[in-house]
């Protein structure tokens, strides 16, 4: 079985409060855009991981795909598999290129071994593994809260946009990143703003990691004006960071503006 882990932009990120559990409740859109991996399972005399493509960092035994088999192999009878992934989602990107690999994974497993798992029971064993993984199950726009692994429909569609992604190549670790937080409360609720029409999300949508990140990495804010400059209707840092997003109508030249940056665009479903 061949399937396609795709990544997620955070569209608004609000970091509300620091729990007693070391985490962070969040307030958040999280929307799947087409950038993935090639993620291919087959059964196989003994369990085997292999990946090509991009590098990941650490050793093989905690790649989240293989974490996410041996999560199910502990509690059902699967056969030994060989899972090969093909890394093109950067790492440490803001994109959850790594929990889309373990949600695709659980997903795989319960079509092909018929292991009968309903959407929640696959939610749960996710969210063991990372908190933004759960949301790779249904993998559609949503409204997410609590550690990022709560779940409420929004009625945002944003299909037929055009999003552009600048990943300046900086890998910014999650937990970096909160560290430098200060939570708060914002003003309005995120699920209000977003239903304002996009050319007013500007200066009110706004990533919280932003503020003490920019002045870190003074090229995310560079590469966020200028896909302004380009004519994004609502440009923004993803998750934690580095990727950069812009919305736009149609595609666009992206050509000469990113230095040696990767760049994907497509469209949004
Ligand atoms: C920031 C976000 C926003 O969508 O995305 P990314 O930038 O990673 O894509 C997520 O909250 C990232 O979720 P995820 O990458 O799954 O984080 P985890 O592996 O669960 O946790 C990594 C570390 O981040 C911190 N963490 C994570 C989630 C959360 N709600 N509060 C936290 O404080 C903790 O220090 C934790 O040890
Ligand atoms: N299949 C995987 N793909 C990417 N990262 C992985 C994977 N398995 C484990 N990891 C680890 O997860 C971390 C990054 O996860 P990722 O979800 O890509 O981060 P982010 O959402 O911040 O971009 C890295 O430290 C990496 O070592």
């Amino acid at each position: 079985m061949v399937l396609f882990p795709n990544a997620k932009i955070n569209i608004g990120l609000n970091i509300l409060e620091k729990r007693s559990d070391g985490f962070h409740n969040l307030a958040s859109c999280f929307y799947p855009v087409g950038w993935a991996d090639a993620l291919e399972i087959l059964p196989a005399q003994q369990v085997m991981f292999e990946a090509s493509g991009l590098p990941i960092p650490g050793a093989e035994g905690t790649n989240l795909c293989l974490r996410a088999y041996h999560l199910l192999a502990e509690e059902y009878d699967l056969p030994p598999v060989h899972i090969h992934l093909l890394k093109a989602v950067p790492i440490g990107a803001g994109l959850g290129g790594g929990s889309a690999d373990a949600a695709f994974t659980i997903r795989a497993l319960n079509q092909q071994f018929s292991l009968n798992l309903s959407t929640g029971q696959q939610q749960d064993y996710a969210r063991t593994l990372g908190s933004d993984c759960a949301f790779f199950i249904e993998n559609k726009p949503m409204y997410c809260f609590g550690k990022g692994d709560q779940f409420e429909e929004i009625a945002l569609r944003l299909t037929g946009k055009w999003v552009v992604l600048v990943n300046p190549g900086l890998h910014i670790s999650t937990a970096e990143a909160y560290a430098g937080i200060t939570p708060r409360k914002p003003d309005t609720d995120l699920r209000k703003l977003l239903q304002q029409p996009l050319d007013q999300w500007k200066g009110q949508v706004v990533n919280d990691f932003e503020e003490s990140l920019f002045p870190k990495y003074p090229v995310l804010d560079e590469y966020k004006q200028k896909l302004y400059g380009l004519g994004a209707h609502y440009a923004s840092m993803s998750g934690s960071g580095s990727t950069l997003y812009g919305i736009f109508d149609e595609p666009i030249d992206t050509s000469n503006n990113f230095g040696n940056s990767t760049v994907w665009e497509g469209e949004l479903s």
